[in-house]
Parts: C-alpha cells; sequence; structure tokens
C-alpha cells in the first residue's frame, strides 16, 4: 500500500479489557468477521489471545508489533497486538487480581499513545471495576482513569444508539452521593462540554438538549425535592442566554418517550440508573459509550465483562463493532479539522 494511503488511515488501540472477561473473546471474533478501514493495534498478552482463540475455534492471524507506527491495515483475521504481558495465564471466567496491574498497565499505555499521537483512538473492551479496585486503588471506570491521565478538568459519559442519545452529568458515583454532585457548576460544564462536542464531533448545528430532573416529576414545584427550584433551573437559564437549547428540567419518567425524543438530539441525565436503563432496554449490545471532554478520542463497548460467558462463544460482538467503527469516524474527522 502506498505510504499516504496508509497515513490517512487511523490506528485505532483497543485494550484487552478484562482478561478473565469476554474482553479477548469479542475481539477475537468481530476482527475475524470482518475487515474495518483502520490500522488496528490490540493491547494485549498474545498468549492470552492465542489461548482464546483456541479456547473458542476463532481461526486468526496473530502478528507481534514492537511500533505502534508498524501497525498494517486491518484485514478479516487478522489481530496485530503490540504486547504487554499478564502477571499469570488466565483462565476464562475466573477473576484473578494479580492480573489486575496488566490491566491498569494497558489502559495506561494505550493513554500514553493517544497523547503522543501514536494512536488516534482508543476503543475500551470492558474491564472489571471490583477486581482493579481490590489492588487497593480506586478504579470506578475508564471515564475517570482517563479524565485523571488527560487532566481533563470535566468528562461527560454519553451512551448512543441510532435512536437514541443519553449523556449523564455525573458518573460513577455511590447514589447517596449524587445530590451533593448535581451543582450549578457540575451541571454548567457538563453540559457546556456536550453541547460543543454535538456540534463538533457529531455535526449537530443547534444541539437541542433535554434535561432530567432529580427528584421524581422534577421535583413536583418544591414539594418533593428542591433541587430542581435552588440549583437546575436557574443554571439552565443561564445556560440559554449563552445560546444553548435546553429542554427541561423534565420529569425523567416521561421525558424518555416518543413525544419528546422524536425532535431532540441528546438526553441529559443526572446520574447513571436513571438514564442508562433506557438507553440499554432500547438498543444493549448494539450501543456505544463515547466519553466527551478528553483531548483524545475514546469510546467502548455498552456491556459489562460478562464472566459467565467468558470462553463460551455466547457474548455478542455487536457493541464493540460499533465502538471500533465510532472511533474511525471520529478519527477521520478530526484528520479532517486539524487540516
Ligand atoms: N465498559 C466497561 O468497562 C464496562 C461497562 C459496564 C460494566 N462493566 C463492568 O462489568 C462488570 C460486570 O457488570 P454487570 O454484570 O453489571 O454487567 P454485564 O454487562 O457484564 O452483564 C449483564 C448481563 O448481560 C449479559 N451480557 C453482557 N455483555 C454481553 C454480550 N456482549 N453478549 C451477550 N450477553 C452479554 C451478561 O451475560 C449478563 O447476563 C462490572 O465490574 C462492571 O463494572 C464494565
Ligand atoms: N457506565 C458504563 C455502562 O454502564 O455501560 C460502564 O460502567 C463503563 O464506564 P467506563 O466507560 O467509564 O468504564
Amino acid at each position: 500500500m502506498p505510504n499516504d494511503l496508509l497515513e490517512s488511515l487511523p490506528v485505532i488501540a483497543i485494550t484487552s479489557g478484562e482478561p478473565a472477561g469476554i474482553g479477548p473473546d469479542i475481539i477475537l471474533s468481530a476482527l475475524s468477521e470482518q475487515a474495518f478501514p483502520a490500522r488496528l493495534v490490540i493491547l494485549a498478552d498474545p498468549e492470552l489471545l492465542k489461548d482464546r482463540a483456541q479456547k473458542l475455534g476463532i481461526c486468526v492471524e496473530i502478528q507481534t508489533l514492537s511500533n505502534p507506527k508498524d501497525t498494517p491495515p486491518h484485514r478479516q483475521g487478522l489481530i496485530s497486538v503490540l504486547p504487554i504481558k499478564q502477571a499469570k495465564p488466565t483462565t476464562a471466567g475466573i477473576l484473578d487480581v494479580d492480573n489486575s496491574p496488566y490491566v491498569l498497565e494497558t489502559l495506561k499505555q494505550a493513554g500514553e499513545g493517544c497523547i503522543r499521537k501514536e494512536f488516534d483512538a482508543i476503543v475500551t473492551p470492558p474491564v472489571h471495576k471490583g477486581v482493579l479496585c481490590e489492588t487497593g486503588i480506586h478504579f470506578s471506570g475508564h471515564t475517570e482513569f482517563f479524565q485523571a491521565q488527560c487532566q481533563s478538568p470535566h468528562v461527560v459519559m454519553m451512551l448512543a444508539t441510532e435512536a437514541m442519545k443519553v449523556a449523564l452529568v455525573t458518573t460513577h458515583l455511590p447514589l447517596k452521593d449524587i445530590p451533593a454532585a448535581i451543582t450549578k457548576d457540575s451541571i454548567s460544564l457538563v453540559t457546556r462540554a456536550l453541547n460543543q462536542d454535538l456540534i463538533e464531533k457529531f455535526g449537530i448545528k443547534k444541539p437541542k438538549i433535554l434535561v432530567c430532573g432529580l427528584n421524581p416529576h422534577a421535583g413536583e414545584d418544591g414539594h418533593l425535592g428542591r433541587e430542581e427550584i435552588d440549583v437546575i433551573i436557574p443554571t439552565l437559564n443561564k445556560l440559554r442566554l449563552e445560546g444553548l437549547n435546553l429542554i427541561g428540567p423534565l420529569p425523567a419518567d416521561t421525558l424518555f418517550t416518543p413525544k419528546y425524543l422524536n425532535d431532540a438530539d441528546c438526553a441529559l441525565a443526572m446520574y447513571h440508573d436513571q438514564g442508562l436503563p433506557v438507553l440499554k432496554y432500547s438498543g444493549f449490545g448494539n450501543a456505544v459509550n463515547i466519553t466527551l471532554g478528553l483531548p483524545i478520542i475514546r469510546t467502548s463497548v455498552d456491556h459489562g465483562t460478562a464472566i459467565d460467558l467468558a470462553g463460551t462463544g455466547k457474548a455478542s460482538n455487536g457493541s464493540l463493532k460499533v465502538a471500533i467503527q465510532h472511533a474511525i469516524n471520529m478519527a477521520n474527522n478530526a484528520k479532517k479539522f486539524s487540516k
């Protein structure tokens, strides 16, 4: 392939995710079923991928790289690996805290490579937050990990299907800590970042964003909670003066109905389990998780490690394919903008 054509293909780093989960399975099956228009580099232990491919009976060519610059264009069945060694061999379906440093190392190297511009985007199959926390560090999600690594002041978690986009004001917080985290500042920063990225990364000229209340019935005029009156309404009014097209706060139970959704670009929920169950009910297995507000591009799957399915061949790779394609599209758009 001529050099300029090769260089026009984005380099997409894909981490292995939790080795005992379905991450390796869905990487192997997705990359063996189709060719992606990119240079795909898997940050993983090649032995993990070889073992899992054998267990699943998937025929792939595993090629080890010493430099990400050498990543060839993807073709069906090609797995190009930048090797990172596990502490121990993994048994599918059995979590082992000794391999948590390996998982963290794949994320660290993916983020560093993206910051150095060796990679154009990162795609992350699922990690197991519990087994990472057992190492003694507090790991609440990739979103927060890459936010800290990139030193980004605020990021936004957004999950998207063809039909719906749902973003969150707060990410992985215990329920009891949410009201205190719904502040004028947090709502303003997240809503501005969301609006900006909907314009720049999704080409929506003037995004229309539906905003959920925090309390049942959006507080029922203060009788079911005062956060709407004291915090959310004044903040949205201020943002409207900046030109943002915001509807709400609406009661979350009726915001997610066609009357509102059909005419809007995105819903903004106040917390994880207010917005994501609706999105996952509507499109589990085919949605993408995108971190907005980072200086790098990062997409992920809409599901977890599904430890019960690892090594069985029953895991769907649909969301991973969507996450890879979104990363490629966003990387191509970013290349066009930078010219
Ligand atoms: N992107 C990520 O890293 C990510 C996302 C969500 C959850 N997690 C983590 O995953 C772990 C397990 O979480 P969970 O049990 O709540 O959710 P889960 O998504 O792993 O599993 C929920 C259910 O969905 C099924 N399922 C999940 N993915 C599937 C697939 N690709 N194909 C077919 N069936 C699938 C599972 O078998 C299970 O029945 C937790 O540690 C959680 O934090 C990680
Ligand atoms: N909140 C996500 C979900 O439910 O799908 C998931 O936990 C992943 O989050 P990170 O991308 O921050 O790991």
